[in-house]
């Protein structure tokens, strides 16, 4: 018996940067209710502030454990970031063949050791191949159909030796990649007129201010004046990583003391875009777990200021998932999607992971569009999505 039976059991089925800090009025406590929180905008002067925000993190009680975050963990971070990369003469194809290099091995080998196992198609070959497929995290359903697919598959059955064989099956794994992503909108949206509102969303530490980061490097090069709100005010080290990426990419940034209501951070950054002619405006949130009640309507709170001022708006909400988490990444994005309207996904990491087929499964479960994918930490690593070169770089040679 493999190790999945007991699943399938159940089987039926520019160069200045300006830097612009939001203080509540008297004190640094969290304000919840008041959607319009009182705000007192300092004069922008990038380290000074930063460093304030810095004191203001050191007001948090020693030890203190707050929403199961420590001191220790509310320490700024800084980061190298390299985003001189960018203008590297790399083609699509080998940012994908590069990056989905561990998933490429690992699946191979996999398919190499049940190779060698099989003589002949059996019905112990179709199990063991669905195990197989299962433990590339192309999730259950997906295993499933494709070993069904198999079954009937006249060339399968005609196959002389196992170079036939690992072709019919690659074939049909490029098949469903294609054909599951029939119709699928990864193309991201853009306002006709006036600034565009992508707000980013997802549990703590999946890569949603890297991916802010990243993306506002891209658009800067293309000439998109972008702005980047800083509405993670729970994890102190995530404004001032933003403040980096800021600084790195040359665009402007605006932020709130820790603690602030994010909702008050998003408010002035959504006025200040549309004031000052802003293309695109970037909204990180903190990290929050799908079923936390209240954070996830301190989300639509954000959402809700958004909208009040620009009705079309945000134009995307992205949720962002960490590939290295496989099936679990599944579950987040199904809960966030009941309680947001997601547009698409992010889905970082996927060069840290053995298990890229999980992009298969998310576009068969989710019916949510992947709109980027992370292949790793530099900037130029942040990829539109492309089924084909995806396909490319997880089978590429596989079969000779
Ligand atoms: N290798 C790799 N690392 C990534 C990728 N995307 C993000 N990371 C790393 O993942 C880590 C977490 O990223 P963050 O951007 O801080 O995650 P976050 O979602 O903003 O985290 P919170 O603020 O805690 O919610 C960082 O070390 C990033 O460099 C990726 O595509 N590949």
């Amino acid at each position: 018996m493999g190790l999945f039976d007991i699943f399938r059991k159940k089987k039926d089925t520019k160069t200045e940067v300006n830097v612009e800090i939001l203080y509540p009025q008297g004190e640094t406590a969290p304000i919840t209710d008041n959607e319009t929180a009182e705000i007192v905008k300092k004069a922008p002067n990038n380290i000074q502030q930063t460093n304030e925000l810095k004191d203001q993190v050191d007001l948090v009680p020693k030890n203190s454990d707050v929403e199961g975050q420590t001191k220790n963990e509310l320490k700024p971070e800084t980061k190298e970031i390299s985003v001189t990369d960018v203008s590297e003469d790399i083609t699509e194809t080998d940012h994908y063949e590069k990056g989905l290099e561990k998933s490429r091995q690992s699946f191979g080998e996999k398919l190499n050791a049940f190779f060698a196992k099989f003589r002949t198609v059996d019905e112990d070959f179709f199990e063991e191949l669905e195990d197989t497929l299962i433990q590339a995290d192309v999730g259950y359903q997906v295993a499933m159909r494709i070993s069904d697919e198999l079954r009937n598959e006249a060339k399968l059955q005609k196959a002389k030796n196992k170079n036939d064989l690992k072709r019919v099956i690659v074939d049909k794994l490029i098949e469903i990649y294609q054909s599951s992503g029939n119709g699928e909108d990864n193309t991201m949206h853009f306002a006709p007129e006036g600034p565009t509102i992508i707000l980013f969303v997802g549990v703590n530490g999946v890569g949603k201010t890297t991916t802010i980061g990243k993306l506002a490097n891209l658009y800067h090069q293309q000439d998109k004046k972008v702005l980047l709100a800083a509405a993670d005010t729970f994890r102190a080290g995530a404004t001032e990583q933003l403040i980096e990426w800021a600084n790195r990419d040359h665009v402007d940034i605006v932020t709130g003391a820790a603690r602030v209501d994010p909702a008050s951070v998003v408010f002035d950054a959504v006025k200040k875009a549309k004031n000052e002619n802003y293309d695109i405006l970037f909204v990180d949130t903190a990290g929050r777990l799908q079923n936390n009640v209240n954070l996830m309507q301190e989300l639509a709170k954000m959402k809700r200021i958004i909208t009040r001022e620009l009705p079309q708006a945000p134009h995307e909400v992205l949720i962002v998932l960490d590939a290295t988490t496989g099936q679990n990444a599944i579950q987040q994005a199904k809960l966030f999607k009941e309680s947001t309207d997601v547009t698409g996904i992010v889905l970082t990491k996927l060069d840290g992971t053995a298990k890229g087929g999980i992009v298969l499964a998310i576009r068969d479960e989710m019916h949510l569009p992947v709109k980027w994918v992370g292949l790793g930490e530099k900037a130029s690593d942040l990829r539109p999505f492309m089924p084909e070169e995806f396909v490319k770089g997880l089978y590429k040679g596989l079969i000779d």
